[in-house]
């Protein structure tokens, strides 16, 4: 938003994110972020603060607290969004010029929109409901080119004409670059996001569940993902088989939407998507159960390296991350287990300090029976099997997510496992 040419504040009760942040230091990972950040500080346009009394005077106010799982059940977790929204009252009247906006970004349960719009409503200000599509390791370049934005405006054509005239100043730079703008009342806007996330996550179990019969009949999932991607009703993008979605969305939006529809009396309409998730848990099994049943049936004495503990490349992220998921159950039957990730690395050190965390894959594989490939980082696309196979035990790899080229592994003596791969 700063570098839209906005004045920005962000606002967040974590205290040392928010001194990180006014030292121009991301406590996230994105490549190309720290010089953005750095230099928009430093321009004054942007700067943080915990103390919501920085925001009085401005116009405009986004919401994009974390909306988690709930402990021990399906739903979304709208603590922090109230919790939000109840100290952002007090400063909602104070505005200037024009009418002041609350624009929700969180992924909600559908109807909260409606509820926040009623709390807010004796300010004066303005709702706004503007689901966010980025993808994390690309938050700029989907904010400054995302491929639709949409609106859930209020239902009185008056509010709606004036919300939507404020919001399209904000994003007038998007707008003039003929990004598609779509306007809708708010329970459309809440479900546009979740359905995305939930087309998203299952295109992902589609191709999973493919691997699963690639795997009883010896056919190839990449190569089929490939044959059926060139259908452009289908698309080639997320295809890519292997151990599965995890962060700190799409596993808890489908759930949540399961758990909403629950709510409506619709559950039947998303029990597809129960489906969806158990496929994808089951590909985290398919490896534990791969890499036991090679090391003679049991993990008892053996040392096993796992490469990548984010849930995704150009991520420090490791909320419901596969690979940890992974790694921590090989762990708990009795493999000496060695980690390494190019980002989430120091964090996970930090983090669990009992956790064996090495700086790169070739120490972490000294002496390893197996090899798992769990995050697709490039450092690890570009090993030299030779290399890491005069580091190994025994030198087999598990590629969790069919990112290397099997014939070049084996050629350099490796036995090369893949997902839904002969
Ligand atoms: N991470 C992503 O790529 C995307 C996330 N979303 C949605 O955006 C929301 C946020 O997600 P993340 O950034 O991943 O969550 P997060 O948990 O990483 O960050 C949320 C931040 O909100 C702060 N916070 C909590 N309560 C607060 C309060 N009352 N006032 C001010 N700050 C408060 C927390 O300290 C934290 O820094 C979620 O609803 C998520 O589903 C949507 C699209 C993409
Ligand atoms: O709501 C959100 O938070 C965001 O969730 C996802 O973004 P993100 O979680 O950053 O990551 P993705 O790139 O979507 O990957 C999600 C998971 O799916 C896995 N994946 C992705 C694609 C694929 O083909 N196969 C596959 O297993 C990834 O490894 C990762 O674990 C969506 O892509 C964003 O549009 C959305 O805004």
């Amino acid at each position: 938003m700063a570098e839209l040419g906005h004045d920005v504040v962000g606002i967040d009760v974590d205290a040392a994110k928010v001194a990180s942040l006014s030292r121009g230091v991301a406590p996230f990972h994105e490549p190309g972020f720290d010089e953005l950040l750095a230099r928009n500080v430093e321009s004054g346009r942007l700067r943080f603060s915990t103390d919501f009394a920085d925001l009085a005077h401005a116009q405009v106010h986004f919401i994009g607290v974390g909306t988690p799982q709930v402990q021990g059940g399906y739903a979304a977790d709208l603590t922090y969004v109230n919790s939000a929204v109840a100290s952002l009252l007090p400063h909602l009247n104070h505005h200037v010029d024009g009418p002041t906006l609350v624009v929700g970004k969180s992924t909600v349960p559908v109807g909260t929109a409606a509820t926040i719009a009623e709390t807010i409503a004796p300010t004066g200000a303005l709702l706004v409901w503007n689901p966010e599509f980025l993808r994390e390791g690309f938050a700029v370049q989907d904010t400054i080119s995302p491929d639709r934005i949409v609106y859930g405006l209020p239902k009185d054509p008056e509010s709606a004409g004036t919300a939507q005239g404020v919001l399209d100043d904000v994003y007038k730079q998007l707008i003039a670059a003929e990004i598609p703008r779509l306007t809708t009342d708010y329970a459309t806007a809440e479900l546009v996001k979740v359905a995305a996330n939930s087309f998203l996550a299952t295109k992902i179990s589609f191709i999973n569940a493919m691997a699963e019969l690639c795997e009883a009949t010896g056919a190839d999932v990449t190569q089929l993902a490939e044959a059926i991607g060139h259908d452009d009703r289908i698309g080639k993008k997320f295809l890519r088989a292997g151990i599965g979605f995890g962060g700190g969305c799409l596993p808890k939006d489908i759930r949540a939407f399961m758990a909403r529809a629950g709510e409506l009396g619709v559950d039947q309409a998303l029990t597809f998507l129960r489906e969806v998730d158990s496929i994808n848990d089951r590909r985290r099994d398919h490896v534990v159960n791969t890499a036991r049943d090679g090391l003679g049936g049991t993990f008892e004495g053996k040392k096993v390296a796992v490469l990548g503990a984010a849930f995704k490349p150009d991520s420090d992220d490791m909320r419901n991350s596969p690979a940890l998921d992974i790694a921590a159950r090989i762990s708990g039957e009795g493999a000496t287990v060695v980690i390494t990730d190019p980002a989430a690395g120091p964090k996970l050190r930090a983090a669990r300090p009992t956790t064996h965390v090495a700086d790169d894959a070739y120490t972490a594989a000294a002496g390893a029976d197996v090899v798992l490939l769990l995050t697709e980082w490039k450092q690890f696309k570009e090993l030299d099997p030779t290399r890491l196979k005069d580091a190994v035990n025994n030198p087999w790899i598990i590629d969790g997510r069919n990112a290397l080229d099997p014939t070049t592994w084996r050629d350099a003596g490796w036995t090369y496992t893949g997902i839904g791969r002969p």
